[in-house]
């Protein structure tokens, strides 16, 4: 078998036949390091999803770029408003042997189809959530087919796109993230042999993780340490990063075996560095990253202190700000206007090309669904949460974003309802008119116009918010009410400032 080495010449070249083919990382060294050895097929794991191109099948390449298309299309509305193209998800995974062995219980009722999640913490009380949730009886390739096959198109269009997985340890992040990659390089070949043949376009793919705010190769034998730097186009390059070429998924999959194992068995050992880092898979613009585990990030550092001391705390530091950048990347607008946190962290300085011009993020939040991981599996949703209302808040100075982070905190209605006698239609229609005041009050925020009432909106949503529980009808008028001020508002003030 062989595997070509990037060609470093074509980094930066324009050319659009040649785009698939530009990494957004790339690198300013050769390589020296010989490719991994084409292992024995008695290494393979299973045969069934093996394909080479001859047998790919251009039969279903319209129905993805379809796919791709209402996809795009829906997230059009977000660009409009100048928001980011994200998508969250939520993935609850099964009670496993050890749950079931500790009599834990499963505490997450899902309503499938409302996109309601009740997490019940004791008998009485209960948080509910809204989301796209899949229940733990969805397969791997539903995953794929729902959230990721519809991104994969557009990395043909010059955007870059990005598939998180975001849990505590032993949420199902490595279960949900590992078969992504593997599907989407025979969906990026078959396009390429098909759509797109005869364009040039050629699939490379490169595995490193970010452990303790260092980089390293997960495709050399020796997990080597890398270096980040800019280059004069305010690219970012990781000095000595391989990429490999690979025509077939085959390929794909030995690389992804190889870049598991070496993260497994890294320089501290085991699950427990695994855990700790965050690993990402490179297939050209397209990045799945399988993120450390949440409950390593800050509020935790107590559960440190007898582990190995300092670097263990820095490292949780760095896992934290790794988060917190994330959530702001998230929320970056272009480039252009104004400051963007990027160096927040090694993961969003490395990342920095899938934030900023056209992008887009899906973001899979694993849970757990036993009794044991209550407080993890609510520190997971509510994360999920900020980052769904900072990916309809993107667009802000930074300053105009800290008010509205603020407005958020300050308000009496998170996402998530007490109420056990609200009706799901109910919750759904009011989480939707919250959702619309949302989106209406973070455009009043961009407009900053001077002399915004965006205090007393606050006071105003504060009060309705605060009558929740006198029942729902009243709450949808008032709600109706403020939205229309609201309205009213916007529109004098877009008109104002285009005067
Ligand atoms: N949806 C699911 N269905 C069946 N089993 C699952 C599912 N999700 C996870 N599991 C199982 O749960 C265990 C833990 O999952 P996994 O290793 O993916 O967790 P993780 O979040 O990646 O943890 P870490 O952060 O430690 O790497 C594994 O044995 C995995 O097979």
């Amino acid at each position: 078998m062989h595997h070509h080495h990037r060609q470093y010449s074509d980094h930066f070249t324009d050319s659009p036949s040649k785009w698939l083919q530009s990494p957004c990382l790339s690198h300013s060294q050769s390589s020296t390091v010989p490719p991994i050895a084409s292992r024995s097929s008695s290494m393979r794991r299973n045969g069934d999803d093996r394909v080479s191109p001859s047998e790919l099948s251009p039969g279903l390449l319209p129905e993805v770029l379809l796919r791709a298309k209402l996809w795009y299309v829906s997230f059009g509305r977000f660009k409009k408003l100048g928001f980011r193209k994200m998508i969250l998800q939520v993935r609850k995974r099964p009670l496993n042997k050890k749950e079931f062995a500790k009599k834990e219980e499963d505490i997450i009722a899902i309503e499938p189809h409302s996109n309601a999640l009740t997490v019940h913490e004791t008998k009485l009380q209960r948080h509910n959530f809204f989301y796209a949730v899949l229940n733990e009886d969805v397969s791997n390739d539903e995953v794929y087919f729902e959230k990721v096959e519809p991104i994969v198109p557009l990395i043909f269009n010059r955007t870059k796109a990005t598939c998180f997985a975001y849990g505590q340890t032993g949420s199902g992040k490595t279960y949900t993230m590992q078969p992504l990659p593997l599907k989407a390089s025979q969906d990026i070949l078959r396009l390429t042999l098909d759509t797109y043949r005869n364009q040039g376009f050629q699939l490379f793919v490169s595995f490193f993780k970010i452990y303790g705010g260092k980089l390293f190769d997960l495709l050399m034998t020796e997990s080597k340490k890398l270096c980040m730097r800019e280059d004069g186009k305010q690219q970012v390059c990781i000095v000595g990063l391989q990429e490999y070429r690979v025509s077939n998924v085959e390929m794909v999959r030995e690389f992804i075996e190889k870049g598991n194992s070496t993260r497994s068995t890294g320089t501290t050992g085991a699950d427990e560095e695994s855990s700790r880092s965050h690993a990402v898979l490179q297939l050209c613009k397209l990045s799945f990253i399988d993120l450390a585990g949440s409950e390593h990030s800050a509020d935790t550092t107590d559960s440190y202190k007898h582990t190995s001391g300092d670097f263990v705390v820095m490292e949780g530091a760095e896992i934290n700000k790794s988060f917190l950048a994330l959530k702001e990347g998230i929320r970056a607008p272009d480039s252009n206007q104004g400051h963007i946190p990027f160096r927040g962290s090694k993961l969003t300085e490395v990342l920095r090309d899938s934030f900023v011009g056209d992008s887009c993020a899906v973001m899979i939040s694993c849970i757990s669904p036993s009794s044991g991981s209550c407080e993890q599996t609510l520190n997971t949703l509510r994360y999920a949460d900020r980052v769904k209302s900072l990916s309809k808040g993107s667009g802000f100075k930074r300053y105009q974003f800290s008010s509205l982070s603020n407005l958020r905190d300050s308000t009496t209605m998170p996402l998530s309802f007490e109420e056990e006698d609200l009706g799901t239609a109910h919750r759904r229609q009011e989480q939707h008119m919250i959702d619309i005041v949302w989106e209406e009050m973070n455009l009043l925020v961009q407009a900053d116009q001077p002399g915004n009432p965006i205090d007393d909106y606050i006071c105003k949503l504060n009060a309705i918010l605060s009558q929740k529980a006198s029942g729902i009808l009243q709450l949808q008028t008032q709600l109706a009410h403020f939205l229309w001020h609201l309205n009213d508002h916007s529109v004098l003030v877009s008109s104002s400032s285009s005067n």
